[in-house]
């Protein structure tokens, strides 16, 4: 375990939440110099350096390193794609995005404070990661991956230019509702195949399936309660053969994780998970991570 007189690496994406990360960075950096805690701190340039700088700081120690994220989801996610194959990362994130299911679900606080102090009390777990395989291309999650609609919708949201106004608005999640109210009218529903653990699941009418490694996806939505983040398991969600305004109560008590109880929504849990429709996605337990958690 590292001491606390080791140097802890901050990685400040300065896009995350529309900017909100520089004022949280600005507040963390106080704590830090008040606690005389080493520290140095990187600012990402573009898409892709959080997982470069991860990479470089990592493969110049073999001594456990401390590395936190102040972003969102997608800067924690490329640090955690940069530490695979460094078994001395400690990873962790401050809340500065719009949709922080990371800190939600895995860290259990989106206090800047209380994630400090984790940090510095070496208050760590070692936590399941995934690995996912999609068009040739390889990757890892610690959160969730999905494929329907929830994967538009999401692919959507981090384009969309509304996202921006959203955040600007402290209301960043509702990006996540607008488009699907947008979508669900357009998309159309098709037939997938599941395969877990080698068991064999055809369905029809699907509106989307999500991969779960931990309870909360798009911004806070209860997608899977029943998530350990160290079973050694993934959690799968499929809402298929559903009729529109069965679909909406969904979206309502996925908030709380009541969907659950819908009829026309199935859980899985496995270690080798492959889904098949036009495109197709495997993904599998590949190993663990330690994280700060409390
Ligand atoms: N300097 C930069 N300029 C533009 N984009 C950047 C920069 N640095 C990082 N990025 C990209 O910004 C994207 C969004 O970051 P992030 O997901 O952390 O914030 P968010 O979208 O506000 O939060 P969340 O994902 O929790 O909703 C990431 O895909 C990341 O690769």
């Amino acid at each position: 375990m590292p001491h606390l007189k080791e140097t802890v690496y901050f990685i400040v994406n300065p896009m995350a939440g529309s900017g909100e990360s520089l004022k949280v960075w600005k507040k963390a950096e106080k704590i830090l110099q008040s606690k005389a805690v080493p520290h140095e701190v990187f600012f990402t340039r573009e898409k892709g350096h959080a997982l470069r700088l991860t990479m470089e700081i990592l493969s110049g120690t073999k001594q456990d390193t401390r590395m936190i994220a102040v972003g969102g989801d997608g800067t924690i996610n490329e640090m955690i794609n940069g530490a695979i194959g460094f078994p001395h990362a400690i990873i962790g994130s401050l809340a500065a995005g719009s949709g922080n299911d990371y800190v939600r679900g895995i860290q259990k606080t989106e206090s800047v404070e209380e994630a400090l102090s984790l940090f510095q009390d070496n208050a760590f777990s070692a936590i399941d990661i995934g690995q996912f395989e999609t068009n040739g291309k390889m990757g890892y999650f610690v959160n969730s991956l999905g494929m329907g609609i929830d994967a538009e919708i999401s692919d959507e949201a981090e384009r969309s230019p509304l996202k921006k106004w959203f955040n600007f608005v402290r209301a960043g999640k509702l990006i996540y509702l607008f488009i699907f109210i947008k979508k669900i009218v357009t998309y159309k529903p098709g037939c997938m195949e599941l395969i877990i653990d080698g068991d064999r699941h055809l369905l029809k009418k699907v509106w989307f399936i999500v991969i779960a490694n931990q309870s909360y996806f798009g911004g806070g939505m209860k997608i899977s309660p029943m998530s350990k983040l160290d079973d050694g398991r993934l959690n799968v969600i499929a809402v298929h053969d559903i009729p529109l305004l069965k679909l909406l109560t969904v979206f309502i008590t996925v908030l709380w994780g009541g969907h659950l109880n819908i009829k026309n929504v199935d859980s899985f849990s496995g270690k080798m998970i492959k889904m098949k429709n036009e495109g197709s996605v495997k993904s599998s337990l590949m190993g663990k991570l330690l994280v700060g958690t409390k």
